[in-house]
Protein backbone atom coordinates (compact mmCIF):
# COMPACT_ATOMS: atom_id res chain seq x y z
CA UNK A 1 0.00 0.00 0.00
CA UNK A 2 1.40 2.99 -1.08
CA UNK A 3 1.38 5.86 2.21
CA UNK A 4 3.11 8.93 1.82
CA UNK A 5 3.14 11.68 3.95
CA UNK A 6 2.10 15.29 4.05
CA UNK A 7 3.07 18.51 4.63
CA UNK A 8 4.80 18.24 8.44
CA UNK A 9 5.14 16.71 11.69
CA UNK A 10 6.21 13.39 13.01
CA UNK A 11 4.73 9.63 12.15
CA UNK A 12 3.86 8.76 15.60
CA UNK A 13 4.02 5.08 16.58
CA UNK A 14 0.65 5.01 17.17
CA UNK A 15 -1.98 2.20 18.52
CA UNK A 16 -1.67 -1.10 20.01
CA UNK A 17 -2.84 -3.14 16.67
CA UNK A 18 -1.21 -6.13 18.30
CA UNK A 19 -3.33 -8.88 20.51
CA UNK A 20 0.42 -9.46 22.50
CA UNK A 21 1.69 -7.75 25.27
CA UNK A 22 4.75 -5.27 24.63
CA UNK A 23 5.87 -2.12 24.88
CA UNK A 24 3.97 0.30 22.55
CA UNK A 25 5.56 3.43 21.03
CA UNK A 26 4.77 7.37 21.94
CA UNK A 27 1.34 8.36 21.21
CA UNK A 28 -0.25 11.52 19.92
CA UNK A 29 -4.03 12.37 21.33
CA UNK A 30 -5.06 15.09 19.48
CA UNK A 31 -6.90 14.12 17.19
CA UNK A 32 -8.38 15.96 13.58
CA UNK A 33 -11.75 15.77 13.12
CA UNK A 34 -13.33 14.57 9.97
CA UNK A 35 -12.02 13.97 6.47
CA UNK A 36 -10.37 10.51 6.49
CA UNK A 37 -10.63 8.34 3.68
CA UNK A 38 -13.20 6.88 5.47
CA UNK A 39 -14.60 10.27 5.91
CA UNK A 40 -17.12 12.24 7.60
CA UNK A 41 -17.67 10.49 10.11
CA UNK A 42 -18.64 13.46 12.47
CA UNK A 43 -16.55 13.28 15.92
CA UNK A 44 -14.79 9.64 15.59
CA UNK A 45 -11.67 11.88 15.32
CA UNK A 46 -12.61 14.40 18.01
CA UNK A 47 -10.85 13.04 21.15
CA UNK A 48 -9.02 16.10 22.70
CA UNK A 49 -6.20 16.25 25.26
CA UNK A 50 -4.62 19.49 26.90
CA UNK A 51 -1.23 18.35 27.07
CA UNK A 52 1.46 20.25 26.60
CA UNK A 53 -0.92 23.33 26.11
CA UNK A 54 0.54 24.61 30.07
CA UNK A 55 -1.67 22.25 32.01
CA UNK A 56 -1.00 21.97 35.64
CA UNK A 57 0.93 18.76 36.88
CA UNK A 58 -1.04 18.16 39.96
CA UNK A 59 -4.43 19.32 40.90
CA UNK A 60 -5.41 18.96 44.77
CA UNK A 61 -7.42 15.87 45.46
CA UNK A 62 -6.31 14.58 42.09
CA UNK A 63 -4.60 11.04 43.08
CA UNK A 64 -2.30 11.42 39.56
CA UNK A 65 0.04 13.85 38.59
CA UNK A 66 1.20 14.33 35.01
CA UNK A 67 4.14 12.27 34.23
CA UNK A 68 3.46 9.67 36.74
CA UNK A 69 3.11 6.06 35.77
CA UNK A 70 0.06 3.88 36.30
CA UNK A 71 -1.20 0.50 36.41
CA UNK A 72 -4.47 0.14 34.69
CA UNK A 73 -7.47 -1.94 34.55
CA UNK A 74 -9.37 -0.92 31.53
CA UNK A 75 -12.94 -1.49 32.78
CA UNK A 76 -15.02 0.78 29.94
CA UNK A 77 -14.87 2.32 27.01
CA UNK A 78 -15.87 5.97 25.61
CA UNK A 79 -18.02 6.36 22.11
CA UNK A 80 -14.44 7.68 21.14
CA UNK A 81 -12.67 4.23 21.83
CA UNK A 82 -10.50 5.60 24.52
CA UNK A 83 -10.28 2.69 26.98
CA UNK A 84 -11.60 3.72 30.61
CA UNK A 85 -9.06 3.24 34.10
CA UNK A 86 -9.33 4.37 37.10
CA UNK A 87 -6.88 4.88 39.73
CA UNK A 88 -8.30 5.44 43.30
CA UNK A 89 -11.66 6.23 41.62
CA UNK A 90 -10.14 9.44 39.32
CA UNK A 91 -11.07 8.08 35.63
CA UNK A 92 -8.32 7.98 33.37
CA UNK A 93 -8.96 7.37 28.99
CA UNK A 94 -6.25 6.11 27.37
CA UNK A 95 -6.39 5.68 23.83
CA UNK A 96 -6.14 1.87 22.24
CA UNK A 97 -6.50 0.60 25.52
CA UNK A 98 -9.98 -1.92 25.54
CA UNK A 99 -12.08 -3.16 28.48
CA UNK A 100 -10.29 -6.51 30.11
CA UNK A 101 -6.89 -5.09 29.29
CA UNK A 102 -4.61 -4.49 31.71
CA UNK A 103 -1.88 -1.48 30.95
CA UNK A 104 1.09 0.20 32.35
CA UNK A 105 0.41 3.86 31.57
CA UNK A 106 1.87 7.39 31.72
CA UNK A 107 -0.31 9.89 32.94
CA UNK A 108 -0.29 13.20 30.35
CA UNK A 109 -3.21 15.20 30.99
CA UNK A 110 -5.20 15.71 33.73
CA UNK A 111 -8.65 17.47 35.21
CA UNK A 112 -10.47 17.71 38.41
CA UNK A 113 -12.68 14.71 37.28
CA UNK A 114 -10.88 13.04 34.42
CA UNK A 115 -7.45 12.75 32.99
CA UNK A 116 -5.44 11.21 29.80
CA UNK A 117 -2.85 8.46 29.59
CA UNK A 118 -0.88 6.70 27.34
CA UNK A 119 0.03 3.24 27.71
CA UNK A 120 3.34 2.37 27.82
CA UNK A 121 3.10 -1.06 27.95
CA UNK A 122 0.47 -3.74 27.29
CA UNK A 123 0.71 -5.91 30.76
CA UNK A 124 -1.77 -8.51 29.84
CA UNK A 125 -3.95 -8.54 26.79
CA UNK A 126 -8.28 -8.35 27.26
CA UNK A 127 -9.23 -12.01 25.51
CA UNK A 128 -11.22 -10.16 23.10
CA UNK A 129 -7.96 -8.09 21.36
CA UNK A 130 -6.91 -9.10 18.00
CA UNK A 131 -4.37 -7.87 15.53
CA UNK A 132 -6.12 -4.98 13.34
CA UNK A 133 -5.75 -6.40 10.01
CA UNK A 134 -5.38 -2.76 8.26
CA UNK A 135 -1.41 -1.72 8.04
CA UNK A 136 -2.23 1.85 8.68
CA UNK A 137 -4.44 1.53 11.83
CA UNK A 138 -1.85 3.11 13.79
CA UNK A 139 -2.14 6.42 12.44
CA UNK A 140 -5.40 6.70 10.80
CA UNK A 141 -8.40 8.16 12.95
CA UNK A 142 -10.95 6.46 10.98
CA UNK A 143 -11.94 3.37 13.14
CA UNK A 144 -11.22 2.96 16.66
CA UNK A 145 -12.52 -0.44 17.36
CA UNK A 146 -10.24 -2.68 14.41
CA UNK A 147 -8.12 -4.33 17.21
CA UNK A 148 -11.67 -5.94 19.18
CA UNK A 149 -13.08 -8.70 17.88
CA UNK A 150 -16.41 -7.98 16.14
CA UNK A 151 -18.75 -9.60 18.67
CA UNK A 152 -17.17 -7.99 21.77
CA UNK A 153 -17.89 -4.53 19.84
CA UNK A 154 -21.62 -5.31 19.02
CA UNK A 155 -21.53 -6.63 22.62
CA UNK A 156 -20.25 -3.78 23.93
CA UNK A 157 -22.53 -0.57 21.87
CA UNK A 158 -25.03 -2.81 23.50
CA UNK A 159 -24.22 -2.43 26.55
CA UNK A 160 -23.14 1.73 25.59
CA UNK A 161 -26.77 2.16 24.65
CA UNK A 162 -28.27 0.75 27.83
CA UNK A 163 -25.60 2.95 30.19
CA UNK A 164 -26.46 6.03 28.53
CA UNK A 165 -30.13 5.38 28.71
CA UNK A 166 -30.20 4.93 32.33
CA UNK A 167 -27.33 7.41 33.33
CA UNK A 168 -28.57 10.19 30.66
CA UNK A 169 -32.19 8.97 30.76
CA UNK A 170 -32.55 7.92 34.17
CA UNK A 171 -34.70 5.18 32.23
CA UNK A 172 -34.63 1.60 33.48
CA UNK A 173 -33.44 -0.76 31.39
CA UNK A 174 -32.72 -4.41 30.23
CA UNK A 175 -31.13 -6.38 28.18
CA UNK A 176 -33.67 -8.40 25.73
CA UNK A 177 -33.87 -11.97 26.61
CA UNK A 178 -32.45 -11.32 30.45
CA UNK A 179 -34.53 -12.21 33.47
CA UNK A 180 -38.30 -11.19 32.84
CA UNK A 181 -37.23 -8.20 30.01
CA UNK A 182 -40.57 -9.45 27.66
CA UNK A 183 -42.97 -9.78 30.70
CA UNK A 184 -44.95 -6.65 31.52
CA UNK A 185 -44.76 -4.61 35.06
CA UNK A 186 -47.70 -6.59 37.21
CA UNK A 187 -50.51 -5.31 37.33
CA UNK A 188 -50.07 -4.14 41.13
CA UNK A 189 -46.72 -2.75 41.17
CA UNK A 190 -46.81 0.84 40.11
CA UNK A 191 -43.70 0.60 38.59
CA UNK A 192 -43.26 1.26 34.81
CA UNK A 193 -41.16 -1.78 32.39
CA UNK A 194 -37.71 -1.24 31.81
CA UNK A 195 -36.70 -0.12 28.25
CA UNK A 196 -36.05 -3.52 26.66
CA UNK A 197 -32.78 -3.02 24.74
CA UNK A 198 -32.17 -5.51 22.07
CA UNK A 199 -28.92 -6.83 20.80
CA UNK A 200 -26.90 -5.05 18.02
CA UNK A 201 -27.84 -5.91 14.75
CA UNK A 202 -24.20 -6.12 12.73
CA UNK A 203 -22.89 -6.96 9.68
CA UNK A 204 -22.45 -10.49 8.47
CA UNK A 205 -18.97 -9.75 6.25
CA UNK A 206 -18.18 -6.04 8.63
CA UNK A 207 -15.88 -4.59 5.99
CA UNK A 208 -16.18 -2.70 2.91
CA UNK A 209 -19.42 -1.23 4.23
CA UNK A 210 -18.92 3.02 2.98
CA UNK A 211 -20.84 3.70 -0.24
CA UNK A 212 -19.01 7.11 0.24
CA UNK A 213 -15.47 8.46 0.53
CA UNK A 214 -14.53 12.06 1.42
CA UNK A 215 -10.60 12.14 1.03
CA UNK A 216 -9.03 15.51 1.90
CA UNK A 217 -5.89 16.84 -0.43
CA UNK A 218 -2.86 18.15 0.58
CA UNK A 219 0.85 18.17 -0.58
CA UNK A 220 3.64 16.01 0.36
CA UNK A 221 7.25 17.80 1.42
CA UNK A 222 7.98 18.11 -2.42
CA UNK A 223 4.54 19.66 -3.05
CA UNK A 224 2.45 16.69 -4.45
CA UNK A 225 -0.53 15.95 -4.71
CA UNK A 226 -1.37 13.26 -1.89
CA UNK A 227 -4.98 12.46 -0.51
CA UNK A 228 -6.11 10.34 1.82
CA UNK A 229 -6.13 10.88 6.03
CA UNK A 230 -5.54 13.71 8.53
CA UNK A 231 -2.61 11.73 10.29
CA UNK A 232 -3.32 11.93 14.12
CA UNK A 233 -2.83 14.52 15.95
CA UNK A 234 -1.36 16.69 13.13
CA UNK A 235 -2.78 18.82 10.17
CA UNK A 236 -0.62 16.34 7.72
CA UNK A 237 -2.19 14.35 4.85
CA UNK A 238 -1.24 10.69 4.54
CA UNK A 239 -1.52 9.65 1.03
CA UNK A 240 -3.37 6.99 1.00
CA UNK A 241 -4.92 4.33 -1.73
CA UNK A 242 -6.87 1.49 -0.05
CA UNK A 243 -8.92 1.44 3.56
CA UNK A 244 -10.91 -1.74 4.91
CA UNK A 245 -14.09 0.12 5.27
CA UNK A 246 -14.45 1.65 2.12
CA UNK A 247 -16.00 0.08 -1.43
CA UNK A 248 -13.34 -1.02 -3.80
CA UNK A 249 -15.18 0.47 -6.29
CA UNK A 250 -14.76 4.20 -3.92
CA UNK A 251 -11.33 3.33 -3.78
CA UNK A 252 -10.41 2.61 -7.13
CA UNK A 253 -12.43 6.39 -8.39
CA UNK A 254 -10.21 8.03 -5.80
CA UNK A 255 -6.64 6.34 -7.15
CA UNK A 256 -7.74 7.71 -10.58
CA UNK A 257 -9.02 11.37 -9.72
CA UNK A 258 -5.99 11.43 -7.67
CA UNK A 259 -3.40 10.39 -10.72
CA UNK A 260 -5.75 12.57 -13.06
CA UNK A 261 -5.14 15.71 -10.59
CA UNK A 262 -1.33 14.95 -10.83
CA UNK A 263 -1.28 14.71 -14.50
CA UNK A 264 -2.92 18.06 -15.14
CA UNK A 265 -0.97 19.87 -12.63
CA UNK A 266 -3.50 21.21 -9.71
CA UNK A 267 -2.11 22.50 -6.43
CA UNK A 268 -3.10 21.14 -3.39
CA UNK A 269 -5.02 22.98 -1.12
CA UNK A 270 -3.14 24.82 1.61
CA UNK A 271 -4.94 25.06 5.10
CA UNK A 272 -2.60 27.09 6.41
CA UNK A 273 -2.73 29.41 3.87
CA UNK A 274 -5.79 29.06 2.28
CA UNK A 275 -3.93 28.54 -1.37
CA UNK A 276 -4.07 26.02 -3.87
CA UNK A 277 -7.15 24.84 -6.00
CA UNK A 278 -7.98 21.01 -4.32
CA UNK A 279 -9.35 20.59 -1.26
CA UNK A 280 -10.98 17.28 -1.26
CA UNK A 281 -12.24 14.45 -3.18
CA UNK A 282 -15.94 13.03 -2.60
CA UNK A 283 -17.03 10.34 -4.58
CA UNK A 284 -20.08 7.82 -4.03
CA UNK A 285 -20.71 4.58 -5.09
CA UNK A 286 -24.63 3.35 -5.59
CA UNK A 287 -24.36 -0.61 -4.69
CA UNK A 288 -27.54 -1.17 -6.17
CA UNK A 289 -27.11 0.58 -9.51
CA UNK A 290 -23.72 0.66 -9.64
CA UNK A 291 -23.57 4.53 -10.51
CA UNK A 292 -21.08 6.62 -9.61
CA UNK A 293 -20.70 10.43 -8.71
CA UNK A 294 -16.79 12.46 -8.89
CA UNK A 295 -16.93 15.72 -6.26
CA UNK A 296 -14.34 18.44 -6.59
CA UNK A 297 -14.33 20.20 -4.15
CA UNK A 298 -12.14 23.51 -5.35
CA UNK A 299 -11.20 26.72 -3.67
CA UNK A 300 -12.45 28.78 -6.22
CA UNK A 301 -14.39 28.96 -9.06
CA UNK A 302 -11.55 28.77 -11.87
CA UNK A 303 -11.24 24.53 -12.41
CA UNK A 304 -8.23 24.26 -15.15
CA UNK A 305 -8.51 21.91 -17.95
CA UNK A 306 -11.87 20.91 -17.05
CA UNK A 307 -12.70 19.70 -20.18
CA UNK A 308 -9.33 17.55 -20.34
CA UNK A 309 -10.46 16.66 -16.72
CA UNK A 310 -13.80 14.62 -17.68
CA UNK A 311 -12.36 13.28 -20.76
CA UNK A 312 -10.03 11.25 -18.56
CA UNK A 313 -13.07 10.32 -15.66
CA UNK A 314 -15.34 8.93 -17.65
CA UNK A 315 -12.88 7.10 -19.80
CA UNK A 316 -11.02 5.68 -16.43
CA UNK A 317 -14.38 5.14 -13.99
CA UNK A 318 -16.57 2.75 -14.65
CA UNK A 319 -20.14 3.25 -13.97
CA UNK A 320 -19.62 7.42 -13.75
CA UNK A 321 -22.73 9.05 -13.74
CA UNK A 322 -22.33 12.52 -12.54
CA UNK A 323 -18.87 14.63 -12.43
CA UNK A 324 -19.56 17.89 -10.11
CA UNK A 325 -17.57 21.19 -8.90
CA UNK A 326 -18.36 21.90 -5.89
CA UNK A 327 -17.15 25.37 -4.75
CA UNK A 328 -15.60 25.97 -1.24
CA UNK A 329 -13.47 29.21 -1.04
CA UNK A 330 -14.34 28.87 3.46
CA UNK A 331 -11.38 28.57 5.47
CA UNK A 332 -13.52 26.17 8.09
CA UNK A 333 -12.69 22.48 7.69
CA UNK A 334 -16.62 21.93 6.56
CA UNK A 335 -15.89 20.00 3.38
CA UNK A 336 -18.70 21.59 0.65
CA UNK A 337 -19.13 25.01 0.26
CA UNK A 338 -22.98 26.35 -1.47
CA UNK A 339 -22.30 26.15 -4.89
CA UNK A 340 -22.47 22.93 -7.10
CA UNK A 341 -21.64 22.71 -10.38
CA UNK A 342 -22.43 19.91 -12.76
CA UNK A 343 -18.79 19.54 -14.60
CA UNK A 344 -20.52 16.66 -16.70
CA UNK A 345 -23.84 14.10 -16.99
CA UNK A 346 -26.78 14.04 -13.73
CA UNK A 347 -26.48 16.27 -10.99
CA UNK A 348 -27.88 12.73 -9.28
CA UNK A 349 -26.92 9.20 -9.55
CA UNK A 350 -29.33 6.39 -8.20
CA UNK A 351 -29.00 3.87 -5.80
CA UNK A 352 -31.90 1.57 -3.93
CA UNK A 353 -32.73 0.68 -0.64
CA UNK A 354 -34.86 -2.60 -0.47
CA UNK A 355 -37.11 -1.39 -3.58
CA UNK A 356 -37.34 2.29 -3.37
CA UNK A 357 -34.87 3.88 -5.42
CA UNK A 358 -33.47 7.49 -4.42
CA UNK A 359 -31.91 10.34 -6.28
CA UNK A 360 -28.46 11.47 -4.67
CA UNK A 361 -26.98 14.99 -5.25
CA UNK A 362 -23.36 16.01 -3.64
CA UNK A 363 -24.80 17.33 -0.41
CA UNK A 364 -27.47 15.51 0.13
CA UNK A 365 -27.27 13.32 3.94
CA UNK A 366 -27.61 9.57 2.45
CA UNK A 367 -26.89 6.49 4.58
CA UNK A 368 -23.27 5.04 4.28
CA UNK A 369 -23.76 1.75 4.66
CA UNK A 370 -26.32 -0.06 2.33
CA UNK A 371 -26.67 -3.29 3.71
CA UNK A 372 -27.36 -2.15 7.46
CA UNK A 373 -29.66 1.18 6.40
CA UNK A 374 -32.15 -1.46 4.84
CA UNK A 375 -32.39 -3.12 8.30
CA UNK A 376 -32.39 0.33 10.34
CA UNK A 377 -35.17 1.23 8.37
CA UNK A 378 -37.21 -2.01 8.09
CA UNK A 379 -36.86 -1.39 12.01
CA UNK A 380 -38.15 2.08 12.10
CA UNK A 381 -41.19 0.69 9.90
CA UNK A 382 -42.09 -2.57 12.36
CA UNK A 383 -42.34 0.37 15.18
CA UNK A 384 -44.37 2.41 13.85
CA UNK A 385 -46.90 -0.49 13.30
CA UNK A 386 -49.18 1.40 10.34
CA UNK A 387 -52.54 -0.06 9.46
CA UNK A 388 -52.34 2.05 5.85
CA UNK A 389 -54.70 4.67 7.87
CA UNK A 390 -52.42 6.87 9.81
CA UNK A 391 -51.14 10.19 8.99
CA UNK A 392 -47.28 10.41 9.77
CA UNK A 393 -44.35 12.69 10.22
CA UNK A 394 -41.21 12.29 9.29
CA UNK A 395 -39.02 15.37 10.82
CA UNK A 396 -35.19 15.40 9.70
CA UNK A 397 -35.98 13.52 6.93
CA UNK A 398 -33.17 13.95 4.40
CA UNK A 399 -34.06 12.80 0.77
CA UNK A 400 -37.29 11.16 1.93
CA UNK A 401 -35.42 8.11 2.78
CA UNK A 402 -37.48 6.77 5.76
CA UNK A 403 -40.37 8.93 4.55
CA UNK A 404 -40.81 7.02 1.50
CA UNK A 405 -40.23 4.10 3.03
CA UNK A 406 -43.17 4.61 5.44
CA UNK A 407 -46.24 5.76 2.72
CA UNK A 408 -46.46 2.33 1.49
CA UNK A 409 -47.97 1.77 5.09
CA UNK A 410 -49.83 4.77 5.54
CA UNK A 411 -52.44 7.50 4.95
CA UNK A 412 -50.30 10.25 4.63
CA UNK A 413 -46.90 10.95 5.63
CA UNK A 414 -45.26 14.32 5.83
CA UNK A 415 -41.39 15.02 5.79
CA UNK A 416 -39.89 18.06 6.87
CA UNK A 417 -35.46 19.12 6.17
CA UNK A 418 -33.85 21.73 6.23
CA UNK A 419 -31.21 21.09 3.05
CA UNK A 420 -33.44 22.53 0.23
CA UNK A 421 -31.31 20.46 -2.29
CA UNK A 422 -32.26 17.06 -0.23
CA UNK A 423 -36.28 18.59 -0.61
CA UNK A 424 -35.66 18.50 -4.29
CA UNK A 425 -34.36 15.22 -4.27
CA UNK A 426 -37.30 13.73 -1.94
CA UNK A 427 -39.73 15.55 -4.14
CA UNK A 428 -37.71 14.06 -7.20
CA UNK A 429 -37.86 10.35 -5.44
CA UNK A 430 -41.73 10.40 -4.62
CA UNK A 431 -42.21 10.80 -8.22
CA UNK A 432 -39.87 8.32 -9.24
CA UNK A 433 -41.31 5.88 -7.33
CA UNK A 434 -44.80 6.69 -7.95
CA UNK A 435 -45.94 7.93 -4.75
CA UNK A 436 -48.24 10.53 -4.30
CA UNK A 437 -49.38 10.57 -0.45
CA UNK A 438 -46.29 11.79 0.60
CA UNK A 439 -45.61 15.89 0.80
CA UNK A 440 -42.16 17.32 1.47
CA UNK A 441 -41.66 20.83 3.12
CA UNK A 442 -38.11 22.85 3.53
CA UNK A 443 -37.32 24.16 7.04
CA UNK A 444 -36.51 24.11 10.30
CA UNK A 445 -38.61 21.01 11.50
CA UNK A 446 -39.19 23.39 15.26
CA UNK A 447 -40.86 25.98 12.76
CA UNK A 448 -42.70 23.77 10.03
CA UNK A 449 -44.17 21.36 12.57
CA UNK A 450 -45.88 23.74 13.98
CA UNK A 451 -46.74 25.28 11.51
CA UNK A 452 -48.48 22.10 9.97
CA UNK A 453 -49.80 21.58 13.56
CA UNK A 454 -51.69 25.30 12.54
CA UNK A 455 -53.06 23.91 9.62
CA UNK A 456 -54.50 20.83 11.45
CA UNK A 457 -52.60 17.94 10.54
CA UNK A 458 -52.76 15.70 13.00
CA UNK A 459 -50.18 12.90 13.05
CA UNK A 460 -50.64 9.15 15.04
CA UNK A 461 -46.93 8.36 14.32
CA UNK A 462 -43.91 10.92 14.22
CA UNK A 463 -40.37 9.75 13.28
CA UNK A 464 -37.66 11.16 14.19
CA UNK A 465 -33.86 11.30 13.06
CA UNK A 466 -31.96 13.78 13.92
CA UNK A 467 -28.21 14.90 13.24
CA UNK A 468 -26.13 14.01 16.17
CA UNK A 469 -26.44 16.92 18.58
CA UNK A 470 -30.43 15.34 18.95
CA UNK A 471 -33.92 16.78 18.70
CA UNK A 472 -34.14 20.73 19.18
CA UNK A 473 -36.21 21.79 22.11
CA UNK A 474 -38.99 23.16 20.56
CA UNK A 475 -39.46 20.06 18.30
CA UNK A 476 -39.32 17.86 21.33
CA UNK A 477 -42.45 20.59 22.91
CA UNK A 478 -44.36 20.72 19.57
CA UNK A 479 -44.34 16.72 19.75
CA UNK A 480 -45.53 16.53 23.46
CA UNK A 481 -48.44 19.14 21.81
CA UNK A 482 -49.46 17.17 18.57
CA UNK A 483 -49.62 14.12 21.22
CA UNK A 484 -48.92 11.12 18.14
CA UNK A 485 -50.13 7.74 19.45
CA UNK A 486 -46.55 6.46 18.84
CA UNK A 487 -43.04 8.19 18.17
CA UNK A 488 -40.40 6.57 16.36
CA UNK A 489 -36.87 7.96 17.23
CA UNK A 490 -33.98 7.22 15.08
CA UNK A 491 -30.64 8.50 16.64
CA UNK A 492 -26.98 8.35 15.59
CA UNK A 493 -26.11 9.48 19.67
CA UNK A 494 -27.05 7.16 22.03
CA UNK A 495 -26.35 9.89 25.19
CA UNK A 496 -28.68 13.06 23.29
CA UNK A 497 -31.34 10.04 22.56
CA UNK A 498 -31.54 9.43 26.28
CA UNK A 499 -31.40 13.34 26.85
CA UNK A 500 -33.97 13.56 24.40
CA UNK A 501 -36.19 10.45 25.81
CA UNK A 502 -36.23 12.01 29.35
CA UNK A 503 -37.91 14.96 27.88
CA UNK A 504 -40.52 12.94 26.14
CA UNK A 505 -41.03 10.82 29.24
CA UNK A 506 -41.62 13.78 31.43
CA UNK A 507 -44.45 14.88 28.45
CA UNK A 508 -46.28 11.84 28.72
CA UNK A 509 -44.36 9.36 26.44
CA UNK A 510 -43.12 5.98 27.45
CA UNK A 511 -39.99 4.44 26.07
CA UNK A 512 -40.93 0.61 25.30
CA UNK A 513 -37.56 -0.83 23.47
CA UNK A 514 -34.69 0.29 21.47
CA UNK A 515 -33.15 -1.37 18.49
CA UNK A 516 -29.64 -0.70 18.11
CA UNK A 517 -28.14 -1.53 14.35
CA UNK A 518 -24.28 -1.30 13.49
CA UNK A 519 -24.24 1.11 11.04
CA UNK A 520 -20.33 2.06 11.52
CA UNK A 521 -18.33 -1.18 11.89
CA UNK A 522 -14.67 -0.50 14.04
CA UNK A 523 -15.83 2.84 15.23
CA UNK A 524 -17.31 3.72 18.18
CA UNK A 525 -20.51 4.77 16.81
CA UNK A 526 -23.84 2.96 17.08
CA UNK A 527 -27.17 3.55 15.59
CA UNK A 528 -30.50 3.13 17.09
CA UNK A 529 -33.78 3.02 16.67
CA UNK A 530 -36.30 3.62 19.63
CA UNK A 531 -39.80 3.07 20.23
CA UNK A 532 -42.12 5.40 22.40
CA UNK A 533 -45.74 5.18 23.05
CA UNK A 534 -48.01 7.66 24.44
CA UNK A 535 -49.03 7.01 28.05
C1 LIG B 1 -29.28 11.95 10.42
S1 LIG B 1 -29.87 12.77 8.99
C2 LIG B 1 -31.29 11.79 8.61
C3 LIG B 1 -31.80 11.90 7.21
C4 LIG B 1 -32.77 10.79 6.76
N1 LIG B 1 -33.76 10.48 7.74
C5 LIG B 1 -32.01 9.56 6.33
O1 LIG B 1 -32.03 8.54 7.02
O2 LIG B 1 -31.36 9.62 5.28
C6 LIG B 1 -30.48 14.23 9.70
C7 LIG B 1 -31.06 15.20 8.71
O3 LIG B 1 -31.62 16.30 9.44
C8 LIG B 1 -31.44 17.48 8.70
N2 LIG B 1 -31.59 18.60 9.65
C9 LIG B 1 -30.68 19.09 10.52
N3 LIG B 1 -31.22 20.06 11.27
C10 LIG B 1 -32.51 20.18 10.89
C11 LIG B 1 -33.59 21.01 11.31
N4 LIG B 1 -33.44 21.90 12.28
N5 LIG B 1 -34.78 20.86 10.72
C12 LIG B 1 -34.95 19.95 9.72
N6 LIG B 1 -33.96 19.14 9.27
C13 LIG B 1 -32.76 19.26 9.85
C14 LIG B 1 -30.06 17.28 8.08
O4 LIG B 1 -29.88 18.11 6.96
C15 LIG B 1 -30.09 15.80 7.72
O5 LIG B 1 -30.58 15.60 6.42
Amino acid sequence: MQSRRGSSGKRNAGRQGSNGRGKVGAEKTVREKGGRFGGGQSGAGASKSVEGSGARKSIAGVPVEVGQQVTLEIVGLTHEGEGVGRVEGYTLFVRGALPGDRAQAEVVSIGKSFGRARMTELLSPSADRIAAPCPIYDSCGGCQLQHWSYEAQLRWKQQHVMDNLARIGKLPVVAAGSVNSDSPASEESNERPPVIVHPVIGMEEPWRYRNKAQVPIGFDSEGGLVGGFFEQGTHDIVDMDACLIQQEQNEETVQLVKRIARSLGYSAYDRETGRGLLRHVVVRHAEATGERMVVLVTNGKDLPHADELVGLIRDGVPGVKSICQNVNTDRSPVIFGEETRVLWGSDVIYDDIGDIRFAISARSFFQVNPVQTERLYRSAVNYAALTGEETVIDAYCGIGTITLFLTKHARRVYGVEIVPEAIEDAKRNAALNGIKNAEFEVGDAGVVMPRWQAQGVSPDVIVVDPPRKGCDPVLLETMLQLRPERIVYVSCNPSTLARDLRVLEDGGYRAVEVQPVDMFPHTGHVECVALLVRE
